[in-house]
């Protein structure tokens, strides 16, 4: 199929907007009939690419509508190359590549589309549109005849081209349809990337969402590479619109679930999923990573990546990232709070308050200042608390597994019984892994300080609740601020329970840590440019399963992602099957952890499909694509 003329509409194809509504609103900015003409122009405009309308007669009525000037024109051709549609920015490459082989055709205006076709590599000579007339003080009256006026007007035009090979058209409305109906073209492909017409999708040989698509049904991206608008996301959890936005823009097809799912609702949903996002709550377990055929990637838009199970993910050469530090401060801001209301009983006075009771009285209220903080696991949150609280006048005493660098004057306790033993209030920081569950339990209640405070914002198995509200009954402990529970309920319209409801100087938080709009909007954006990273580029940077590649963007080559279990030979059989294949190597790169191997093979364009299928069938191998 190489030596196809590919005919590319323009209007909702190469650009992303209809010349003659953005022209309604350059020209009409001053009318006070604007309004109402934009209306009528969208209307024609719907009608003419349904093919419910003459499109010639359309044209002539709307420009009729519009008190257009040579500026106006002049305007739109320079929004118009910053218009260019995602998908062709992406494959800006077979533009280049293929301009000889490429016509643009479309009932707008050839000033419009010039600057486009130019820096799409495309011949003006291979540009066919209508010309517009002006008068002397350079008003529009009207468009010169042409071919492209008459019915049929895009296949009578082509025909006379007399294009070699066969012609496949691509475009978003009725008058392409004709083209192949015509008999001007072989194959008709509806473009839907932005907007979709029915009656032309009905027409097509098929629907193409984006150029990536088109390339992949005509044989012309790198056969192995997947088209973005086919890969599927799925993400839970309400993750936060930024990241829809920016997986959606940069091409892939993503559906949103507000709630968790269970582990049988979401081996349900995985099928044909090459992307899943979660939060705190979805378990991504073995069984569900077995049902998932086609994942590539699991993102937590959270810190927290224990839901996951992250060796059985690396085992099938699944990709796991989080957002280590987006939320980090909000947590921080949080547990300051908290300390504050529990050393002054806020959370008890103000219940009373609604109930009319008015209770002033200083009696157990205390200052945070001078006040001994001692904070479990002094990681990214609890070394961010550790600088908060001293600045506030706390003391700050804490007790991590690993060698840790003491912020300020914050000091080291080298076990956990002696930080317990000193603390007024215990902050919980740790990670949640499986040996932290009852990390604090009835033992550990028991060596705290007579009336100390205990704040668990980490994650719920690290407390032994049932003890905690035991030492809070009795007195032994003086409040807790509890954030995270073992068992929180998938979605807010289920019940919470727990034996900590209803005690004396405890505040219950629903597991809001991190949750403020600036916390998820940034763990959004982190999140997606991480799998972007990965998906269009190989980058396994912040990955927390699989070794970490930092890699730029592949140019001039195609890119072989390997990854295999780490075992002897899996390099020098994979480099056998490049070179049986006649792949000439332009970089490599391989990083490997205990478990797994990654390489990175970029090669020169030229290669054999099939004879790359052999890079699959080499031993160990868990999972091999391609990019482009
Ligand atoms: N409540 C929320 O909404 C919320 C938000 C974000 C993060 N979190 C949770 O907060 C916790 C901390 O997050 P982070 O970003 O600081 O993690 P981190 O990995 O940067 O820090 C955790 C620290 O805990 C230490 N640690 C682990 N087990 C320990 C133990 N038994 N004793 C002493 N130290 C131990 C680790 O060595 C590490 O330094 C995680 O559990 C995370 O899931 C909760
Ligand atoms: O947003 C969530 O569900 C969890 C937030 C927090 O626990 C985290 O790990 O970042």
């Amino acid at each position: 199929m190489a030596d196809a003329t590919y005919v590319f509409d323009f209007d909702s194809t190469l650009v992303d907007f209809e010349t003659l509504e953005l022209l309604a609103e350059l020209a009409l900015e001053e009318s006070p009939d604007a309004p109402s003409t934009r209306v009528e122009i969208e209307r024609l405009t719907d009608l003419a690419m349904s093919g419910e309308f003459p499109f010639a007669e359309a044209l002539k009525r709307r420009l009729a509508l519009l008190p257009l000037t040579r500026s106006h024109i002049q305007a739109l051709a320079a929004e118009a190359v910053l218009r260019v549609t995602e998908s062709v920015i992406r494959n800006m490459g077979f533009f280049h590549e293929r301009g000889g082989q490429i016509v643009i055709v479309s009932g707008g205006f050839r000033e419009v589309i010039a600057g486009v076709a130019e820096n799409l590599g495309v011949p003006p000579d291979r540009v066919i549109a209508n010309d517009l007339i002006y008068d002397a003080g350079g008003r529009v009256t009207g468009v010169a005849d042409s071919p492209l006026l008459a019915p049929f007007g895009k296949a009578e035009a082509l025909k006379a081209l007399a294009l070699p090979g066969p012609v496949v058209m691509i475009g978003d409305g009725w008058t392409d349809a004709e083209v192949k109906q015509a008999g001007a073209a072989d194959r008709f492909y509806a473009f839907t990337e932005i907007v979709r017409r029915e009656r032309a999708v009905a027409a097509a040989d098929a629907e193409v969402r984006s150029i990536d698509e088109l390339l992949h049904l005509e044989g012309l991206s790198g056969r192995w590479s997947y088209p973005r608008s086919r890969m599927r996301m799925l993400l839970l959890e309400a993750v936060h619109p930024a990241a829809v936005e920016r997986l959606e823009a940069a091409g892939y097809q993503v559906e949103t679930v507000k709630g968790a799912l269970g582990e049988d609702a979401l081996i349900d949903r995985i099928r044909g999923v090459h992307v899943l996002g979660v939060r705190s709550k979805t378990q991504v377990s073995a069984r569900v990573l077995d049902a998932a055929d086609k994942l590539m990637a699991v993102a937590a838009f959270c810190i927290g990546t224990n839901q996951i199970d992250l060796d059985a993910a690396a085992g099938r050469g699944v990709a796991v990232f989080n957002a280590p530090y987006s939320n980090t401060r909000s947590v921080v801001e949080l547990a300051v709070g908290l300390t504050i209301a529990l050393l002054r009983d806020v959370a008890d006075k103000s219940t009373a308050m609604h109930r009319g009771e008015w209770n002033k009285s200083a009696t157990g209220s205390r200052e945070l200042r001078g006040k001994t903080l001692g904070i479990v696991g002094y990681g990214a949150i609890g070394s961010q608390l550790s600088v908060l609280a001293e600045a506030l006048g706390m003391r700050v005493i804490f007790h991590d597994l690993t060698e840790r660098l003491a912020l300020g004057n914050a000091k080291r306790m080298h076990s956990l019984e002696a930080l317990l033993a000193e603390s007024d209030a215990v902050s919980l920081h740790v990670d949640g892994r499986t040996e932290n569950t009852a990390l604090i339990g009835a033992a550990e209640l028991s060596r705290m300080k007579p009336g100390a405070l205990l704040l668990n914002l980490s994650r719920g198995h690290v407390v032994d609740v049932g003890a905690l509200a035991q030492a809070l009954g009795s007195g032994r402990i003086g409040g807790a601020a509890i954030d995270v529970f073992p068992d929180e309920p998938a979605t807010n319209a289920d019940p919470f329970d727990s034996p900590l409801r209803g005690l004396k100087n405890v505040i219950l938080t629903p597991h809001i840590g991190g949750s403020t709009e600036e916390a998820q909007e940034a763990i959004a954006e982190f999140a997606a440019e991480r799998l972007l990273a990965y998906l269009n580029r190989g980058d396994t940077t912040f990955c927390v399963n699989l070794p970490n590649v930092q890699l730029a963007e592949v140019s001039g080559a195609h890119r072989i992602l390997h990854i295999h279990r780490n075992q002897p030979g899996v390099l020098a059989e994979l480099n056998r099957a490049l070179a049986a294949a006649g792949l000439n190597i332009l970089g490599q790169h391989l990083k490997t952890d205990e478990r797994t191997g990654y390489v990175i093979t970029d090669v020169d364009r030229d290669y054999d499909p099939a004879a790359l299928k052999a890079l699959k069938s080499v031993a160990g191998t868990l999972r091999f694509r391609m990019l482009q």
